[in-house]
């Protein structure tokens, strides 16, 4: 399987018209690939609270359609990063769009974990509430974004829902890079599940990005990590490694918690 994740550069001195007609012809470039990703609110920038409101886009808004355009074009699936989405019966939600080669949206997923403590994201946006997982030709993987990353319990939700692979838009700041790489590992190895996790280069709301956009073996090995800029990691790996890796080492068929019906 050949996946190349799109490192693009946020900075305001851009506008988000300009990046979007950027990212769809970066995904273009990507003609043969399997899988493409793209990072978390690179329409805006991950940091730039005071223009989610402005920047807010119903679900099939033009980020969508940029999208879904340029995944047919290239003929990949597409998973294009996050918008920030305006629902009409609702608040805004920070949701990640998959597109299938033909251009269909193949799932939507609501960050569920809002960074900011009691600012920014955390009161700007509301949180998601459903895990989703989508089984792609060879591998069935599971969704996730940024400050998702620090909750183990969400992937072993994954896990259990048949996942194989993560794939984790992000918008991480320079300086919690350690944490990034670390934890990437780690949902990784616990959950003998591949890793592609997909950051921003650049700098928004006076925030560095970490870059450093990486992928993990289910047995815990960088298999590719980009620099701080802007760059397409592309990655070939292979999918019977997640079954290979939870035969030989069946730590996950150990688990005693956490396996019963959830109480009401
Ligand atoms: O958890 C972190 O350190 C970063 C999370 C974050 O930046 C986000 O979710 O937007």
């Amino acid at each position: 399987m050949r996946a190349s994740l799109i490192q693009i550069g946020v900075d305001e001195d851009e506008s988000v018209d300009s990046r979007r007609r950027r990212a769809a012809s970066l995904v273009r470039d990507q003609a043969g690939a399997d899988l493409v990703v793209l990072p978390e609110l690179w329409t805006t920038g991950a940091f730039a609270f005071e223009s989610f409101t402005t920047a807010a886009e119903p679900l099939e808004g033009p980020t969508y359609e940029a999208m879904a355009k340029a995944a047919s074009d290239a003929g990949v699936w597409l998973h294009a990063g996050s918008i920030p989405e305006r629902d009409p019966d609702g608040p805004l939600y920070n949701t990640s769009l998959v597109f299938s080669p033909s251009g269909d949206l193949a799932a939507a997923y609501r960050k569920i974990h809002r960074f900011g403590f009691d600012k920014g994201e955390a009161v700007l946006m509301g949180a998601g509430s459903e895990l989703v997982t989508l089984r792609l030709p060879d591998m069935t993987i599971g969704i996730a974004t940024c400050y998702d990353l620090r909750f183990p319990e969400l992937f072993r939700g994954l896990v259990d829902a048949g996942a194989e692979m993560f794939v984790l838009s992000a918008g991480w700041p320079e300086r919690r890079r350690s944490h990034w790489t670390l934890l990437a590992q780690a949902r990784a190895v616990e959950n003998q599940a591949y890793v592609l996790a997909c950051g921003t280069a650049g700098t928004h709301a006076g925030v560095p990005q970490a870059g450093h956009s990486i992928v993990v073996d289910p047995w815990g090995e960088v298999l590719a990590e980009a620099g701080a800029d802007e760059e397409v990691l592309t990655v070939e790996f292979d999918p019977a490694k997640v079954a290979t890796t939870r035969e030989q080492f069946p730590a996950l068929k150990d688990r005693l918690l956490g396996l019963e019906p959830p109480r009401r």
